[in-house]
């Protein structure tokens, strides 16, 4: 074969008619064409197509065999894209429609001359020719749709069906078959929501030469939304001539070209974005874009807002609350972020205005797609606020509101830290425990408000006292502790105590009242009185009570017996306590008598305490603890009620009208409601007022205006008042003529040794005389003897108590007294 024959395009012949196939073959050869074969069935065809690969086939449509010339052509795989030319004689209707069907390259009525098969071989081959292009074409912008990861659509319009889908069935995650259908089948993947859009963008009136871009949601059989975006143009049909550009008429049949992409990814980093950027914009703190150097690239409002500097004043600068940071500083926060890619701390820093801000700052490295740092997002929180807060919440939980000291908290982490201190440098500490005399009665006259300024004003004088060193604290009330550190001698710890008195007993002005105080101060030692906290605390208080029983104004060093008492004191006291719980105490009666008679007109009520254990006790087991617990209070009540309900209850059998005389401790009288209480148990119980005698000390009158008042209003209510013990105290004459007194009881101290002692008889007959001048009443109390009793009625002393007549007894012994008559004995 030359190599002329080789270039030459190959034809295979089927035809049956031998002498026909013959024929063709020399005019196709003379043409210039190689002829491969003349097969005269359809298998044969079949055979030599798969052997020889011609480059056309000249069909003869009725041919030897089962198979005619349409069967054979359809049987020639497609994609070898051989062009077939039909050869026949007749041209019936259904004969062409059939062979339609196969795509032939063209048709040759027999007969035919040589120019029109040499024409129709070349149009054939032209038509595979550009039908390759084609195809190369478009397998080419299927490569370059896939490579931009979009499908390609063509919609026609008039009969709205998908005449091309290349890729978009992938995108749109459907079968290829029902993209390339019909529109409506693309439409309802469209989500519900974006459908009727879609099809009124790309299928329906008003589309124009512009195209139209679209964003929509289709969801794909498994139910996911992906979010998809269309860009569609409308060209016309290339067969009716319209031009691109132009606006078509109705009815013009167009096309509608688009491509297709999935943007949901995309549209998440959208939406991350727009969210981040709303962030930035909108949020209270400050977002910062940093560079490599931390120099400023960009800050959000808040940052703004938060620190005082602009956009401008802070682009192309390094952030000024950080630069103003120690250098040590910089340098961890650069190799935090070097190790870890972030750093997070608080600073304290300044607003551009200079007011101080407290922040919480917070770096991230961002490295770029690479892998290298290539920005810093910094956070800044302002916590101003908390701090400030923070601050106040803690001074006021360890300062004392009032006098703005260290409160009891502060006052004994400080001590912790002290007795740490002094072990370590092998020091004294002193505590002093200060505790003002009598503030209770500043309170209670003159009134609370006055009550704070003196407080304030001894924590001043506490504060002008001592070195700024020292601490001092209120502990509450009229408590104070003073805590001395490095103290050399247990004389400097006195020494401040004496200071501290000194200073207090300067009188305070509070207008209009001028006060003069002192205080009781107890001291302990570390590390001699205790080496903990609470055991120094516990030294020191009990000092104090030991200073207070000393007589107030002055200062006790602790020793152990104050702890011995003090553990004796509170064993009493709770014993006593759980006494009053159960009942035990009781009262005991002595008739009071007149002395000329010896006729009981009266009975003093005398506590008693009937012990489990000791057996019966007397007041001086009750009365001294009860005065200094407090439970005075509670026990003196009981008395009032259980003697007034006695007194009443004789009165009521049938007993002559005796006067009660029951003791008032000095506390319980100024305790302010003494009236309010004497006055209900009186209605409670019956008893008329003036059989009631209320005996209060000297002193107890003698404690202020406020006393004077009870005892006046007690009067007013018809109640007697005695001064009890009088001659012990201080009592001008004066004053008891101006106090609402009734009876004056003489002390027993001074009727113990009449009638021998010159002074004793000198002081009642003293008392007596000023008594009738006055027109008090008086009686002797602890008359024992005869002698006593002669004196006293010669002196005018008008009634007597005491063993010579009657011993104290329980109600019955008493209620007998009267059964037996023994209430008149006038004893010789
Ligand atoms: N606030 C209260 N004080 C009370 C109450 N009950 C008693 N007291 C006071 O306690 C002190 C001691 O009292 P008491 O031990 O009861 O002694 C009284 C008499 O028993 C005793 N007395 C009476 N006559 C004689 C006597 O001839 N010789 C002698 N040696 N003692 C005698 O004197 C006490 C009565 O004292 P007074 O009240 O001063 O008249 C005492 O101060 C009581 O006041 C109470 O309930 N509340």
């Amino acid at each position: 074969m030359s190599g002329a024959q080789e270039q030459a395009t190959s034809v295979l012949i089927v035809e049956d008619e031998r002498i026909i196939g013959f024929n063709l073959r020399l005019q196709l050869v003379a043409l210039g064409y190689r002829v491969t074969a003349v097969a005269a069935s359809g298998d044969q065809a079949l055979k030599r197509i798969h052997e020889q690969r011609p480059d056309v086939v000249l069909m003869d449509i009725h041919i030897d065999g089962d198979m005619d010339g349409i069967d054979t052509a359809a049987r020639i795989p497609d994609d070898w894209r051989i062009p077939v030319i039909y050869l026949t004689a007749y041209a019936e209707q259904s004969t062409l429609d059939r062979a339609k069907t196969t795509r032939p390259f063209g048709y040759l009525l027999k007969p035919f001359s040589e120019r029109e098969l040499h024409a129709t071989i070349q149009m054939a081959l032209e038509r595979r020719r550009v039908e390759e292009a084609l195809r190369e074409s478009e397998k080419r912008l299927s490569l370059a749709l896939d490579a931009a990861d979009m499908g390609c659509w063509e919609l026609e319009l008039p009969t709205r069906r998908m005449v091309r889908n290349i890729r978009a069935n992938s995108i749109l995650g459907l079968p290829p078959e029902e993209v390339a259908g019909s529109w409506d089948a693309f439409l309802n993947r469209i989500h519900e929501e974006d459908r009727h859009a879609v099809d009124r963008a790309f299928s329906q009136a008003g589309f124009t030469d512009q195209a139209q871009v679209l964003a929509f949601r289709s969801v794909l059989t498994n139910g996911t939304v992906r979010w998809l975006k269309t860009r569609a143009k409308r060209f016309p049909s290339p067969t009716n001539g319209a031009a691109f550009g132009d606006v078509l008429a109705a009815g013009d049949e167009a096309k509608v070209v688009g491509v297709v992409q999935d943007i949901t990814e995309q549209r998440a980093v959208e939406d991350e974005l727009r969210k981040a950027a709303t962030v930035f914009e909108t949020t209270h703190d400050g977002i910062l874009i940093l560079d490599v150097d931390m120099t400023v690239l960009a800050v959000n409002p808040g940052y703004c807002a938060m620190t005082g500097y602009t956009l401008a004043q802070s682009r192309g600068r390094p952030v000024p609350m950080v630069s103003a940071q120690s250098a040590d500083f910089s340098a961890s926060v650069e190799r935090a972020l070097r190790r870890e890619g972030h750093w997070r701390g608080e600073i304290a820093a300044n607003h551009r205005d200079g007011h101080p801000l407290a922040l919480t700052v917070e770096i991230a490295a961002v490295k770029d797609a690479n892998g290298l740092f290539a920005h810093h997002v910094m956070v800044i929180t302002d916590i101003t606020a908390i701090r400030q807060t923070q601050r106040k919440l803690q001074h006021l939980a360890h300062y004392d509101h009032l006098t703005n000291l260290p409160n009891r908290l502060l006052a004994a982490e400080r001590l912790e830290q002290a007795i740490h201190g002094a072990m370590a440098r092998q020091q004294r500490i002193g505590l002093l425990f200060v505790d003002i005399d009598h503030f209770k009665t500043v309170n209670d006259t003159l009134g609370h408000g006055v009550g704070d300024q003196l407080l304030c004003a001894v924590a001043q004088r506490l504060r002008d006292t001592l070195r700024p060193d020292d601490t001092v604290a209120r502990l509450g009330g009229d408590e104070f502790m003073v805590i001395l550190e490095g103290i050399d001698r247990p004389e400097t710890a006195a020494g401040m105590a004496e200071k501290i008195l000194a200073a207090l007993a300067v009188p305070i002005t509070l207008e209009p009242h001028e006060l003069a105080m002192s205080a009781s101060i107890g001291i302990s030692l570390f590390p001699e009185n205790g080496r903990t906290r609470d055991d120094l605390i516990r030294a020191a208080d009990t000092a104090m009570y030991a200073a207070k029983d000393l007589g107030r104004q002055g200062y006790a060093f602790y020793t152990p017996q104050m702890t011995i008492d003090a553990v004796a004191f509170m064993t009493s006291l709770s014993d006593l306590r759980r006494g009053l719980e159960r009942g035990e105490l009781v009262l005991h009666y002595q008739p009071q008598v007149t002395l000329d008679t010896g006729a009981v007109v009266g009975v003093e009520a005398l506590i008693r305490w009937q012990h489990p254990d000791r057996g019966l006790l007397g007041a001086y087991d009750v009365i001294p603890i009860a005065e200094q617990s407090g439970l005075i209070i509670e026990i003196g009540t009981w008395v009032l009620r259980q003697a007034c309900r006695q007194a009443q209850a004789w009165r009521d059998a049938g007993l002559p009208a005796l006067r009660i005389a029951v003791n008032v401790s000095a506390r319980q009288f100024s305790s302010g409601n003494l009236p309010l209480l004497v006055s209900s148990i009186l209605q409670d119980t019956g008893l008329p007022a003036e059989a009631l005698e209320i005996e209060i000390t000297e002193s107890t009158l003698q404690s202020g205006y406020r006393t004077i008042k009870v005892a006046e209003e007690l009067q007013q209510m018809g109640i007697v008042l005695a001064i009890d013990d009088f001659g012990t105290g201080y009592s001008s004459l004066g004053s008891l003529k101006a106090l609402p007194i009734t009876r004056l009881k003489i002390d027993a101290c001074f009727i113990r040794e009449l009638p021998d002692n010159d002074d004793d008889k000198a002081i009642c007959d003293a008392i007596i005389a000023m008594a009738q001048r006055l027109r008090l009443e008086v009686i002797a109390e602890g008359v024992e003897t005869p002698a006593q009793r002669a004196f006293l009625r010669e002196r005018g002393c008008s009634e007597a108590q005491g063993y010579l007549f009657h011993r104290p007894m329980p109600a019955d012994a008493i209620a007998a007294l009267f059964i037996d008559g023994d209430h008149r004995r006038a004893t010789e």
